[in-house]
């Protein structure tokens, strides 16, 4: 069976001074996930409103330290935890087993330069995030060459959820729907828009278009 195409919307596009009635705004535009991006800001239990509690929340961990925020995270009602592998390279393995212990799910997330070997264990991970630029901020530019590593790992595991982050909008979906992303991350281009929905259904389109023709 194919894996489901997810469309996640990057919060870190939206207006910080409204985040609940933005992260509302995107589940009503169709986001199936809202993406997280954690660098040094962590969320709070009581800051999840209870109109969007229900929502899955994408935490993608821009941090070196991810291990400390596995109990924050899990207190504070993530859904998934991704964290990068180039952080904890000696101890990736172990920290999986605690994100899935928490009741999370465990994704590894990889740089631009970082080859898809460093995430083969015995551990198994539900997620691979591929990073499309180089992570930080978001409106960059996307990476094709990032695609190879998104071919590799769909040819490899046919059933794990991949995630591309960065770059990504109705200009370059098709280069990752097509390589077997099914894991969207859009930000600016969605957020930028003067139709969110419209970009939110054109991604899933391209991910389903490309899930039918393979
Ligand atoms: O992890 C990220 C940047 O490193 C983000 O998810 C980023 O918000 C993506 O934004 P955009 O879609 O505008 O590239
Ligand atoms: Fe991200």
């Amino acid at each position: 069976m194919a894996v489901v195409a997810k469309i996640a919307p990057s919060m870190l596009s939206s207006d910080f001074a409204n985040l609940a009635s933005e992260a509302e705004r995107m589940l009503r535009f169709g986001a199936d996930w809202l993406h997280m991006d954690i660098m040094a800001l962590c969320p709070q239990p009581d800051n999840r409103s209870s109109s969007h509690r229900e929502a899955y929340l994408d935490c993608h961990l821009m941090v070196t330290n991810p291990l400390d925020y596995v109990e924050p995270l899990a207190k504070a009602g993530a859904s998934g935890f991704t964290f990068h592998v180039e952080v904890a390279k000696d101890y990736w393995q172990d920290l999986v087993h605690q994100i899935k212990v928490k009741g999370m799910r465990p994704g590894v997330a990889l740089k631009p330069g970082t080859p898809v070997e460093e995430v083969e264990g015995e551990n198994p991970v539900e997620m691979v995030l591929v990073m499309t630029v180089e992570p930080g901020f978001g409106g960059q530019k996307f990476m094709p060459e990032t695609m190879d590593k998104v071919r590799a790992l769909r040819k490899k595991y046919p059933s794990l959820d991949i995630e591309v982050d960065g770059g990504l909008g109705p200009s370059t979906i098709d280069m990752a729907a097509s390589a077997g992303a099914n894991c969207i991350v859009a930000g600016s281009s969605v957020f930028g828009a003067k139709e969110p929905a419209n970009v939110i259904s054109i991604l899933r389109k391209s991910v389903r278009d490309a899930q039918q023709s393979s």
